[in-house]
C-alpha cells in the first residue's frame, strides 16, 4: 500500500534519514522502533505529508504522493503532543476534520454530530460529547484524539507515541484496545515508539531504526530471536554482551573456553550476546561461566539474578526459575549459555 523509495532528509548538516526503503502492506500494523533521534518521527511526518524528503519518493497504492500536502493524503494522525482544541467540546473536536472540509464536501451539521457520536461510541466514550478536554482523563483525551483522526475515514493511521504520556497500566490497556480497533476497522497503521515492549506486543512487523537508517525489518519474533546486528540485539529485549574471541569454531571468554558453538564464525574478536533467560545453572564445570551472585529480585515467575563473572570485571543478569529456591547473594554458580548470537568484530 505504501512504498518509501530511497528517502533521505537532512537538517542542516545532520542526516536525519539516510536512503530509507520500506514497503507497508495493506492492513498492516507497523511499528517504527528506535532510540531518541533515530529518525522515526521524521519518517512518519514524511509519510503524513507534514515534512518532505530531500530525495526519494513516497507512493500510496502506486501513486506518487511525495509532493502532496497532508490534507490531500487521506491520513489520520495522533501525536503525543497534538493536543485537542481546549475551547471546543469533545464532539466538536472529533468532528473538526469534517467541519473544515470545503463546502461542497462538507456534511451537514447534524451529520457531523451524528458521526462524532458514532466515533465516540467506538472509542468507548459514549455520552461525553458535551464535555471539554479539561474534563477528561489523559487516557480519555487520547481516545478523543484517535476518534478525531478516524473521523475523516483515513486510509492510513499514523501514531507518534500516542500513549507516551500515560501511566503504564492505562497505556497497556489502550494499546491492546488500539490493536483491536485497527483490526476491526481494517486500517493500515504506522506507530512510532521507543518502547520495545510496545512494538513487540502490538505490531505485525517492527522496523528497527538507528541514526537515520533501518537496521532490520521483521516480525516481532524475527527481530527478537534473530537480530541481524548488534544494535538490534541490544536495543530489542534485554541482552548480556560479552567480549569473546573465536578460534577454530570455539568460543573463548578471556582465557576460558565456554560452551557456545561458533562453527561458522571466522577466527577473531567478537561479541557474545545472550538473553537473561537463555541460560541454565550448572555446577562450575568446564565450559560454564562462573558467577558470583550479587543481587536477586523476584520478577513474576522468575528470579532476576545479578552477578559478577569471577576473575573478570564484568556483570551479567540472568533469569532463573522462581519455582526453585532463590540463589543466595555471595554464592557461586556456573552458568551455561543455551542460546546466543555471536557478532564478529574483526578477523584474526
Ligand atoms: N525541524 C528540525 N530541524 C532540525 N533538526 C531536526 C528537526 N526535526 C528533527 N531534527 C533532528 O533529526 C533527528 C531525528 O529526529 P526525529 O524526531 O525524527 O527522531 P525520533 O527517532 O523521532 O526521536 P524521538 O524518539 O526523540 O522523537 C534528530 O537528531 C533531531 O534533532
Amino acid at each position: 500500500m505504501i512504498r518509501l523509495d530511497n528517502i533521505s532528509k537532512r537538517y542542516g548538516g545532520y542526516q536525519a534519514l539516510d536512503s530509507i526503503n520500506l514497503d507497508v502492506r495493506d492492513g498492516e500494523f507497523l511499528a517504527l522502533l528506535g532510540p531518541s533521534g533515530s529518525g522515526k518521527t521524521t519518517l512518519l511526518r514524511i509519510v503524513a505529508g507534514l515534512a518532505f524528503p530531500d530525495q526519494g519518493s513516497v507512493l500510496f497504492n502506486g501513486e506518487d504522493v511525495t509532493d502532496l500536502k497532508v490534507a490531500e493524503r487521506k491520513v489520520g494522525f495522533v501525536f503525543q503532543h497534538y493536543a485537542l482544541f481546549k475551547h471546543m467540546t469533545v464532539a466538536d473536536n472529533v468532528g473538526f476534520g469534517l467541519s473544515v472540509r470545503p463546502r461542497r464536501a462538507r456534511p451537514s451539521k447534524d451529520a457531523i454530530r451524528a458521526r462524532a457520536e458514532e466515533l465516540l461510541d467506538l472509542v468507548q466514550l459514549r455520552g461525553l460529547g458535551n464535555r471539554y478536554p479539561a474534563q477528561l482523563s489523559g487516557g480519555q483525551r487520547q481516545r478523543v484524539a484517535l476518534a478525531r483522526a478516524l473521523a475523516v475515514e483515513p486510509q492510513l493511521l499514523l501514531l507518534d507515541e500516542p500513549f507516551g504520556a500515560l501511566d503504564a497500566q492505562v497505556r497497556k490497556e489502550l494499546r491492546r484496545w488500539l490493536r483491536h480497533l485497527h483490526d476491526q476497522m481494517g486500517l493500515t497503521s504506522i506507530f512510532v515508539t521507543h518502547d520495545q515492549e510496545e512494538a513487540l506486543e502490538l505490531a505485525d512487523r517492527v522496523v528497527v531504526m538507528d541514526h537515520g537508517v533501518i537496521e532490520q525489518v521483521g516480525t516481532p519474533e524475527d527481530v527478537y530471536m534473530a537480530p541481524r546486528s548488534r544494535f538490534v540485539s541490544t536495543f530489542v529485549g534485554e541482552t548480556n554482551s560479552l567480549p569473546v574471541s573465536i578460534r577454530g569454531g570455539q568460543t573463548h571468554f578471556f582465557d576460558r573456553h565456554i560452551d557456545v558453538a561458533a562453527e561458522r564464525v571466522p577466527d577473531g574478536n567478537a561479541r557474545l550476546d545472550f538473553r537473561p533467560h537463555d541460560v541454565v545453572v550448572c555446577g562450575e564445570q568446564p565450559g560454564s561461566l562462573p558467577l558470583l551472585v550479587t543481587g536477586v529480585y523476584r520478577r513474576g515467575g522468575e528470579w532476576r539474578v545479578e552477578g559478577e563473572l569471577i576473575g573478570v570485571d564484568r556483570t551479567i543478569e540472568v533469569n532463573l526459575d522462581a519455582n526453585q529456591p532463590a540463589p543466595e547473594v555471595g554464592k557461586r554458580l556456573g552458568i551455561k549459555v543455551k542460546r546466543a548470537k555471536i557478532f564478529q568484530l574483526s578477523e584474526a
